[in-house]
């Protein structure tokens, strides 16, 4: 069968908005309706003739809806292959009616979990006909046309606008192919809801894709698996790269622990800090991010807690950056930010980070919790004869924060709410601290009264003394090394603080 015209459908569907548009077309253009309960009541309602299943399967909807069209006569009419003499004399000895349409849009069992339905509740939402209407159909693209999601009406209407009513084998197929995804993501979502706190299974499903330019380096192919939309208004600029998506990844998760803070501005490069700081005023904070490292700021990422306004904006527009993330611009900062075409603009909404992450190495995935830790100066164990004040504490647990956020082994040290400089992604802690203090007093930086964050413990005195050379006084790192007490009596010796964490905040 390549092109048919649809005469006949059995409508189904959880979800009735914009189904009206649909159901007047196929009426106006003589397609015979079938339909279950609610959506039959919704077809009559706008005074369009429908059939209910009931009257064709001669049976009621029972048991509280969990049987309505599992049926012979429904699914014999919508299996059955119009090429087949056999088939076709068996629906008349049976008095089927043949479908050419099914549009079904299934219970929602995954926003009933989100939502936090009860279990019962849960279970009621494992559609069973709705499921077992789109394998079916699907099966028998050659011959049905399949509506497997409310996501595909707008496209269905226009479809039988622009074709009066007719499919051909191809978008049928396409349709088909679609309904599998919907049925598989749907399945993948109950098995992982029975599974949860099982034997671990790596099953996922993100239905939406977006093909990137290329991956990592021109020479790859990419894809990103997601939802950008889900998380950001995209308002200027040209598509994210994969390496783009990386950094925002790293910045909107580096802000996360810092969006109930005062203004704080970030930028990013190769997913790490090189700049940030927090202040009174967003476009203070935003200079004295890009004091950090004016080198590397350029092309960087840019991500800020506070909505953007016009004099930030105006200063930004002066630096070459690859993306701009907010969660509010003011209209006028935005025809700045805007004026460079190819600038990326996001801005960010209120999003709940997964819980869970992953990444394939060798043959296989790795799953890890996300790192939710984030520590408050309650969290500090000072093991020092000297305590940090209040204001080293808050430096303390600012350095902390952005140590947590920073590619391992890696130092951290920061003053009056500003990072001063970073190691990044080093082979050892002193590779780390020594490039760190290097490009603070590359950038002119004072480092006396810095404080010195670490994402793992000191399991030498090398660290601590470095830094007392440099006039850095205060420490935050997690404990727990054997050799703990050489640091601490290295500190007590040299009026240095130091606090505990008791927390390890390793990125790889
Ligand atoms: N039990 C069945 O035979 C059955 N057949 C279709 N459904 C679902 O019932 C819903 C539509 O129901 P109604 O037309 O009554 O509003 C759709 O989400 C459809 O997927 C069924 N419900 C659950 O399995």
């Amino acid at each position: 069968m390549s092109n048919t015209k649809i005469k006949s459908a059995i409508i189904s569907v959880f979800n009735k908005e914009g189904l009206a548009p649909i159901v007047k077309k196929l009426d106006n253009q003589g397609v015979k309706i079938y339909s279950t309960g609610g959506t039959e009541s919704f077809i009559k309602d706008l005074g369009i003739s429908v059939e209910r299943v009931e009257d064709l399967t001669s049976y009621p909807s029972i048991l509280g809806g969990r049987v309505k069209t599992l049926h012979p006569k429904v699914f014999g009419g919508i299996l059955n292959r119009s090429e087949n003499t056999e088939d076709q004399n068996q629906l008349k000895k049976f008095e089927i009616p043949s479908f050419d349409l099914v549009m079904v849009d299934l219970y929602p069992f995954e926003e009933t979990v989100a939502n936090g339905g009860s279990h019962e509740e849960i279970i009621e939402k494992i559609d069973i006909g709705g499921i077992s209407l789109i394998r079916a159909a699907a099966k028998n693209y050659n011959d049905v046309m399949l509506i497997s999601s409310r996501d595909q009406y707008a496209d269905f209407l226009e479809l039988l606008n622009n074709q009066e009513g007719t499919t051909s084998l191809e978008q049928r197929k396409q349709y088909a192919k679609a309904a599998f995804n919907v049925s598989s993501h749907y399945d993948t979502h109950i098995f992982n809801y029975f599974n949860q706190g099982e034997t671990p299974v790596f099953k996922q499903s993100i239905p939406t894709a977006q093909v990137l330019r290329y991956g990592e380096n021109p020479h790859q192919e990419g894809v990103f698996y997601g939802d950008l939309e889900g998380i950001f208004d995209k308002l200027h600029g040209k598509e994210l790269s994969y390496n783009n998506l990386l950094d925002v990844d790293a910045a909107v998760c580096l802000m996360e622990d810092f969006k109930n803070d005062a203004p704080t501005f970030a930028i990013l490069k190769h997913n790490n800090a090189c700049g940030l700081a927090t202040r009174d005023t967003l476009l203070q904070a935003y200079k004295d991010a890009l004091a950090g490292d004016p080198v590397s700021a350029f092309g960087g990422i840019l991500i800020a807690n506070k909505e953007i306004d016009v004099d930030t904006a105006a200063l930004i527009n002066d630096l070459f950056c690859e993306v701009v993330i907010a969660p509010q611009f003011d209209a006028k900062a935005l025809e700045i930010l805007k004026s460079k075409k190819n600038r990326i603009i996001l801005v960010q909404k209120a999003i709940e980070l997964p819980k869970q992450q992953f990444r394939t190495i060798l043959n296989g995935v790795l799953a890890q919790d996300r790192d939710a830790i984030t520590e408050t100066v309650d969290a500090f164990e000072t093991v020092t004869h000297l305590a940090p004040t209040a204001a080293q504490k808050e430096d303390l647990v600012f350095a902390n924060k952005l140590v947590k956020h920073t590619k391992s082994n890696t130092i951290v040290l920061a003053k009056n709410g500003q990072l001063l400089a970073s190691g990044t992604g080093q082979t050892s802690r002193v590779d780390a601290l020594n490039q760190a203090i290097h490009k603070a007093k590359s950038f002119n930086f004072d480092l006396k009264g810095a404080v010195m964050a670490s994402d793992a413990f000191f399991p030498f005195p090398d660290c601590v003394e470095i830094a007392n050379k440099e006039g850095i006084n205060t420490v935050v790192q997690p404990g727990g090394s054997i050799k703990d007490k050489h640091s601490i009596e290295y500190c007590d010796a040299n009026k240095m603080a130091m606090v505990f964490t008791g927390n390890r905040h390793f990125k790889h």
